[in-house]
């Protein structure tokens, strides 16, 4: 995905409103992928404590990590950030599942 940047304008207040909008169509993509990730891993943290499952895969998570690591060197985006933000929705997820484990129901 690329964002054009807007026009420059002699305007930088028109140029600053552009440049938000495009920030803020962003953002709401954000949240419906986010939506649809915790959607699949909720899925999961049920399928898990319906079998037995242990709530983390730490191997899965280092492959996970390389891959998105390698994506973020892709796309000229800082790893440790890439990684930061994974290990932080992977931690919620894994809240979520440890409720699940433990009875509780998968509302977030
Ligand atoms: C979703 C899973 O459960 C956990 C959460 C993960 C994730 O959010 O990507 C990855 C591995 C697991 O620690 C899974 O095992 O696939």
């Amino acid at each position: 995905m690329t964002a054009d940047a807007p026009e420059p304008s002699d305007d930088p207040r028109a140029e600053l409103r552009r440049y938000r909008q495009s920030i803020d169509n962003i953002d709401a993509a954000l949240i419906h992928l986010l939506a649809e990730r915790f959607k699949a891993t909720q899925a999961v943290g049920r399928l898990k404590a319906a079998s037995g499952m242990p709530p983390s895969d730490p191997s899965r998570e280092r492959e996970q990590i390389a891959r998105l690591r390698a994506l973020a060197e892709e796309s000229h985006l800082d790893p440790e950030f890439a990684e930061k933000w994974f290990t932080f929705v992977v931690a919620e997820v894994i809240h979520h599942h440890e409720r699940l484990a433990s009875g509780g129901d998968d509302a977030e």
